[in-house]
């Protein structure tokens, strides 16, 4: 790392309040994204390098290799290299305000020191949430401010690039703050929290639920405790009971059925008693029914004797992962449906106190554009309504254009790792006016953990390096080389133990 606050060159040509200019002083070295600093006596202006470009006046492109030999062994060296930068803003008295003042030519441009970057970058706030450091500049720390997540955060970025573990740091930071968090978790990708080291310290306050249909990517004996989603039938209506049994919203005429059969009841209302109600109904509609009653048999391990509800999953401090893995969609769609419309529902009544915020994970699979189902539209009024009541998303998606626009133009924050898809940074760019032509053309050159904070919880566009996680990560990528070392290990031992086989039976016989 170079010695931060040292002498970088001058501004030279057209400088504006905006953009700069300056020529890099002959041995130093510097990188692209790099904070620089302009120091006046009352005031400095701090800025990032955006592009590098190095010149020459002696060496044109027409004068061919012995012509460029010569120049370079006479040591006729008159490159000059020209860095641009833009202008971040003006800090005044420990604040960062927009800058206005005029940068003139032959002004000193220096490496941007570590205090002003962290008044900028980590000021000492009360919400500060720690995500990791600038890029380039690892002694750095960035936090965002945990009020900017008031008009909710979409975390966007191709497979692979680090979405998960971003929302993961995130998590790990509000439960340090004390935050209630839901988590709906369609592919087990947080259910190892509480493990590892780190992980052990944020276990008391983890909790994870997972439906008797999951498939669960990970043995219990790998997760530790994980508490039953239960449903208890007699609590549910028969919408609901439609919903379970995979009957669409607009089927009708079977929706029409399963209430006929459910007001047909009588007493406890159990499974049970819901399945001999087939023999209440008309032979017609029983033969239409009876495919669905197959399947409600089929998954009957999902009703207990009671149904796992908001006391459950939603208490001060607590983050509550649902795992969701294995699912069809459409139950995956109605558990998580239940859980974030019980939670809407508390704080709409105030019967819960603090804010909630609910991370949706895959949320294209939930809230794809143009859908009306009961979880979309419970999505769409928590991204309009929810920060009346302290109810805040976390959207997470690899298919920024494949989700509702509406919900993802609600968030007004965003930490957008690699992206190369045109057609998915069409879709970020169209929904927010803080993400800049910049700031798109640099998302397919980020590394994998390398993101950009824009929106509501920065001050300022903040390209950073996501922290390394203290809790433990489920669905990381995985290494393929030393998988199949283990794979041809398994396979040589194989073999050994068949031309053993071989042997003995050579020896003894048959
Ligand atoms: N900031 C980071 N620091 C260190 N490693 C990281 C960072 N971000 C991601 N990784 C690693 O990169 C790999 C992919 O990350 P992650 O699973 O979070 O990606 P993803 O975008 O959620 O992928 P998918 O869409 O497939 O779920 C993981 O092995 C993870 O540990």
């Amino acid at each position: 790392m170079h010695e931060s606050g040292s002498e970088l060159g001058y501004t030279v040509g057209e400088n504006s309040s905006e953009y700069f200019q300056f020529v890099l002083k002959p041995g130093c070295a510097i990188r692209r994204w790099e904070y620089v600093e302009i120091s006046y006596p009352d005031h400095s202006i701090v800025g990032r390098v955006e592009r590098i470009a190095s010149r020459s006046d002696l060496l044109k492109d027409n004068l061919g290799y012995e012509g460029v030999e010569r120049y370079v062994k006479n040591d006729i060296n008159e490159i000059v290299d020209i860095c641009t930068g833009s202008t971040l803003g003006t800090v005044e008295n420990g604040k960062l305000t927009k800058s206005r003042y005029l940068i003139r030519p032959g002004t000193l441009v220096k490496r941007a020191g570590v205090k002003i970057l962290t008044e900028i970058f980590n000021p000492p706030e009360e919400g500060a949430l720690n995500v990791g450091t600038l890029i380039g500049r690892e002694d750095v720390r960035v936090s965002v401010n945990v009020n900017g997540l008031r008009r909710h955060l979409a975390i966007v970025a191709q497979t692979g690039a680090g979405k998960s573990h971003s929302a993961g740091v995130i998590m790990e930071e509000l439960m340090k703050k004390g935050a209630s968090v839901i988590v709906l978790d369609p592919h087990a990708d947080y259910v190892l929290m509480r493990q590892g080291e780190g992980g052990r310290s944020y276990s008391p306050f983890i909790r994870i639920f997972r439906t008797p249909l999951s498939t669960g990517r990970y043995s219990r004996d790998n997760v530790g405790i994980v508490e039953d989603f239960t449903l208890r039938f007699s609590d549910l209506e028969p919408d609901e009971i439609s919903d379970i049994m995979g009957i669409k919203e607009n089927w009708t005429n079977l929706r029409k059925i399963v209430e006929d059969m459910h007001s047909s009841m009588k007493g406890l209302k159990d499974l049970e008693d819901f399945m001999m109600s087939t023999e209440k109904i008309p032979p017609e509609d029983r033969k239409k029914i009876s495919a669905r009653i197959r399947f409600i048999k089929k998954i009957k391990s999902i009703f207990s004797t009671r149904t796992t509800g908001l006391k459950d999953y939603v208490s001060p401090g607590q983050l509550s992962i649902m795992d969701l893995s294995g699912m069809d969609q459409y139950l995956a769609n109605y558990f998580s449906f239940r859980v974030i419309n019980e939670i809407m529902d508390a704080k709409v009544s105030y019967d819960y106190e603090y804010p909630v915020f609910i991370f949706i994970e895959e949320a294209h699979n939930f809230i794809p554009p143009g859908t009306n189902t009961k979880i979309s539209q419970t999505i769409k009024r928590i991204a309009s309504e929810g920060r009346k009541f302290g109810v805040f998303l976390v959207v997470i998606t690899q298919r920024p254009g494949k989700i509702d626009q509406d919900v993802l133009s609600q968030c007004n924050s965003q930490i957008i790792l690699r992206v190369t898809n045109p057609l998915d940074k069409k879709a970020l760019m169209d929904s927010a006016e803080s993400i800049s032509d910049a700031i798109i053309e640099d998302l397919s050159s980020l590394e994998t953990g390398e993101a950009i904070l824009v929106g509501e919880f920065v001050r300022i566009p903040i390209i950073a390096k996501i922290r390394e996680r203290e809790t433990k990560e489920g669905g990381g990528d995985v290494d393929i080389a030393s998988l199949l070392i283990r794979a041809r290990e398994e396979r040589d031992r194989n073999i050994s133990i068949e031309g053993d086989r071989e042997r003995v039976k050579n020896i003894f016989g048959g």
